[in-house]
This record gives structure tokens, sequence and C-alpha cells, in this order.
């Protein structure tokens, strides 16, 4: 079987992607530190516990499996933590990925698929985003991630590493079949919480700033089911595999959510209200952060079916109710 690494295997994309790629014939082999995983949610093949940060650990990695190919979605991605400890970014999302990229290199495995943000872009002042928008981080987490595509591109220039760059807008829902799902701990995600404070999980949901120049005035995020990411990421890989070239592609829908219209959404699909409390701003978000292309579509032939806010507050909301929000 095509064996695959993925770093981060045992988060909320990685265990996605794993069971994605196990459907589809490959063998995932999920590699993470645990620092913000799960270790049961690495259910679709082998686990390797390590850190990106010890390249003794990723060689020893690399000589134990036949590669094909890399997806790396390992990474700490807190804007707020990244705002307070810079240093813990650049070391473990710069000097880990640089690691894994050397190990690579070195040991001839040559597919390699990045998780990228449209973080990277920063407040554009509602422009839609294409993947030819300059891009200007706002925070060390943004920037962490735009130092990565940059050693990508210099490994791409120097050791012909080819690569897929994919910028998530925001991911959300869960596996349709509740095998695997979102938990962050801390959460800080805008659907997990809102989940939480409907069920009581929590008081209520705060809404971060009712003032910004949009329709509503609260912020605008383009939202993406993390089972048509990870579809993408399938179809990345086979691009690679394939003789592709490098490339990146945004990878959002084209469509707006606001807060509320998200709240709004999950009353549809839970029948229940959400608590709310109008807090202030959050240090660090953009009014407005929408994809405004279509190149994934048309050159992947992605098509993100399954992310209207419906599917994915009912996943999400599904996943909510097996009760491993209580762990
Ligand atoms: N969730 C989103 O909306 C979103 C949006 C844009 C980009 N991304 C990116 O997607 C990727 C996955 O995000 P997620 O939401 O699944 O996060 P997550 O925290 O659930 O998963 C990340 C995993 O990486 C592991 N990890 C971190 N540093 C490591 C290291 N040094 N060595 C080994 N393992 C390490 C963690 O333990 C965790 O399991 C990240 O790179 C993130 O920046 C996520
Ligand atoms: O309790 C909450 C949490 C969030 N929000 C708002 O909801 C929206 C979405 O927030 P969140 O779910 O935290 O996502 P983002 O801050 O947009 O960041 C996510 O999406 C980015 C890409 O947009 C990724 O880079 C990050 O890793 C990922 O956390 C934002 O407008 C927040 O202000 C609230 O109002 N209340």
């Amino acid at each position: 079987m095509t064996q695959i690494l993925v770093t981060g295997g045992a988060g909320y994309i990685g265990s996605h992607a794993c069971k994605a790629l196990r459907a589809a014939g490959y063998e995932p082999v999920a590699f993470d530190n645990l620092s913000t995983g799960w270790s049961d949610a690495v259910k679709f093949g082998p686990f390797e516990q390590g850190d990106l940060l010890d390249r003794e650990r990723l060689d020893a990695l690399f000589a134990t499996y036949d590669f094909d190919g890399i997806l790396h979605f390992a990474a700490l991605s807190q804007v707020n933590e990244a705002s307070e400890d810079p240093g813990l970014y650049w070391r473990n999302n710069v000097g880990g990925s640089l690691n894994l990229i050397e190990a690579a290199v070195s040991h001839d495995c040559k597919n390699f698929v990045f998780s990228s943000t449209c973080a990277t872009y920063g407040d554009q002042d509602g422009v839609t985003l294409t993947e030819d928008t300059d891009q200007h981080p706002m925070n060390a987490y943004g920037a962490s991630k735009q130092a990565v595509e940059q050693i990508l591109k210099n490994f791409g220039e120097s050791h012909g590493l080819r690569h897929v760059i994919f910028r998530y807008f925001n991911v959300a829902g869960a596996d349709p079949d509740g095998e695997v799902g979102e938990f962050h701990q801390p959460e800080t995600h805008l659907i997990p919480l809102m989940l939480d404070a409907i069920d009581g999980k929590r008081d209520a949901l705060t809404v971060y700033g009712s003032d910004y120049p949009t329709e509503d005035g609260t912020c605008v995020r383009d939202y993406v089911h993390v089972m048509d990411l990870v579809d993408a990421h399938i179809k990345g890989l086979r691009w690679l595999v394939d003789g592709g070239e490098t490339r990146v592609f945004n990878l959002g829908t084209k469509n707006g959510y606001s807060v509320r219209e998200v709240i709004d959404a999950s009353r549809l699909v839970t029948n229940k209200d959400v608590p709310i409390i109008e807090g202030s701003r959050r240090e660090g978000d953009c009014a407005k952060l929408v994809s405004g292309s279509d190149r994934a579509r048309q050159e992947l032939g992605w098509s993100p079916d399954r992310s209207t806010m419906k599917d994915m507050i009912r996943d999400a909301w599904r996943w909510h109710q097996t009760g491993h929000y209580d762990k």
C-alpha cells in the first residue's frame, strides 16, 4: 500500500485526512507530538509519536517507511498565543517545517503538500482574496506560515521539491460518520464554541465585535467543510504524484458568512437558541476574509459540495453529541 506521511495526524484536520487517505487506498502514517492532538484520533494507520523539532527522529521515520508523499498539517495555530509568544511559533512552525523539508529532500521524498492559511493575506480591506493577492500577515502565526511557503519555494528551486500549498479559509464540520471530529483544548473556533453554548457546556457565546464595516457589523469568514478540505489534499497529492508543477491553491467557497449568520443557521439545525454576549473586538481579527479564487476547482477539479453552513453545523453538532467533548 502506498505510504503517506501525515504530520499532525492526531489533530483535527490531520485525522480527517488520514480517514480520507485510507478510504482512497493509501496507508496514512500519522506523525504527531500530541501537543494539541489526541492519540485516540489516530484510527486509520500507524501512529508515530514524535516531534518535528527532533531531526534524528525524522530521519529514523523516513528510514522506516517508504513515503510517496507528505501532507504537512502539524503546526501551532492559535493567533492569540502567537501574539503572546512569537518565538514559540517561529521555532515550532518554521523550525519544525524546515527540519521536515530537509529530511524529505535528503530521503528523496518529493511530493509535499503544505497547510497554509488565509491569515497570510492579513487585513485587505474586504477585497476577495486570490492566490495572487499580496500577503501581509498580521500576526506571528500568519508570518510563520508565509515563511514556510518561502522555504518551500527555495527548496523547489534548489532541490526540485515539487509542492502544493493550500491556503485554507475557515475549516469547520466533522466526519459525518462521527469517527473523528474537532476537539481543540482550549477551543477558540466559532462553531464548536457556539455548540458548547447551545448545550450548556458554557454559559454563552461571546460575539467578538459588532462594529465591523460589514452588513450586520460582525466579522465575515469563508467556511469550508473539513471533508471537502481533505478531499482537496488527496487531489493535490495526486497532482504531484502525476508530475504536476508546484502550485498554490486557496481553499474557500467564495461565500462569506457573518458571525450572526452562523448563529442564525445553527437554529435551523439544533432548534435551540444560542445564548450570546455582545463582546468587543478580538485582537488580530480582520473584518472579512473570503476566497475569490476558482483555481482549485478549475485545475484540481475540486468541488466543495459539503460546505453549506447547514451541513457543516449539522456534522459538527453530531460529533459534539458523541461526548468526545466531555473528555
Ligand atoms: N482549523 C482551521 O480553521 C485552519 C485554517 C487554516 C489553516 N489551518 C492549518 O491546518 C493545520 C491543521 O490545523 P488543525 O486545526 O487540525 O490543528 P490541530 O491543532 O488540531 O492539529 C495540529 C497537530 O499538529 C501537532 N503538532 C504541532 N506541532 C508539532 C510538532 N512540532 N511536531 C509534531 N506534531 C506537532 C499537534 O499535536 C496537533 O495534533 C495547521 O497547520 C493549521 O495552521 C487550520
Ligand atoms: O467565541 C468566538 C469565536 C470566534 N468569533 C468570531 O468568529 C469568527 C471566526 O473565528 P474563528 O473560528 O476563531 O476563526 P478565525 O479566527 O477566523 O481563524 C481560523 O481561520 C484562520 C483562517 O481564516 C486560520 O488561519 C486559523 O488557524 C483558524 O483558527 C471571527 O470573526 C471571530 O471574531 C466570535 O465572535 N466568538
